[in-house]
């Protein structure tokens, strides 16, 4: 079954509303500068959110720490203090960065530009088990060219950049990723969640054949 991730979620509503319509994850910005960064301890109640309302709905929830150009040791702290299982990284932080986050206990999504997936790879660089692939500017709203993705990755990865309800079926269907996570595609404004889109994208998700 397709992965779903709803990112940049910063209100226990958001949070409960994307756990509830069945989404696999919840991502929180930790990263500075963005319209929907949460301080570590937001993310620790909206982690708790997530998981009490998951534990209502019987199933699983993986939390996501969404983080960018940032220290190993700022993004182990954050990561901590909000009490997540998982670290995305969105900058160009050395592989070293997220083997130490893997031995600190944290799982890895390693977030890219499809473009620069695309030069990395043609110089030998091998995937990490857990990619996703974006629009150059993470949480833009902007989809990715096909010509700048050469081939798609042969293991696991997530497509990101400007999916929403009305075109993340066809975008599965042409790119066949194993998830996808959108953002911008689920606010009313940016930064703002709007509890109707994010039903819409996770029932338009569920339905890709
Ligand atoms: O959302 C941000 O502002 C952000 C800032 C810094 C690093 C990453 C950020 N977002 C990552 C995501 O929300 C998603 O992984 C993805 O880029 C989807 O974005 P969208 O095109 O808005 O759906």
């Amino acid at each position: 079954m397709l992965w779903v991730k709803i990112c940049g979620l910063s209100t226990p509503e958001a949070v409960e509303t994307a756990v509830e319509s069945g989404a696999d994850a919840v991502g929180f910005v930790l990263a500075p500068r963005s319209p929907r960064t949460v301080d570590a301890a937001l993310a620790a109640s909206l982690v708790a959110a997530a998981r009490d309302a998951a534990r209502r709905a019987g199933r699983e929830i993986e939390t996501v720490a969404v983080v960018r150009g940032q220290s190993l040791e700022e993004v182990a702290r954050l990561a901590r203090e909000a009490g997540v299982d998982t670290v995305q990284l969105h900058g160009d932080e050395p592989d070293t960065v997220a083997d130490a986050l893997r031995d600190a206990g944290f799982r890895v999504i390693r977030a890219l530009a499809a473009g620069e997936y695309t030069r990395r790879t043609a110089e030998g660089w091998s995937s990490p088990d857990r990619l996703l692939l974006d629009a150059a500017v993470p949480g833009s709203g902007a989809r990715f060219s096909d010509d700048e993705l050469g081939a798609a990755p042969t293991g696991f990865w997530a497509l990101a950049g400007g999916l929403s309800a009305e075109n993340v079926a066809s975008a599965v269907q042409s790119l066949r990723p194993g998830g996808v996570d959108v953002s911008s595609g689920v606010e009313s404004s940016r930064g703002v969640k709007d509890v109707r889109l994010i039903r819409a994208f996770i029932q338009a998700a569920r339905t890709v054949l």
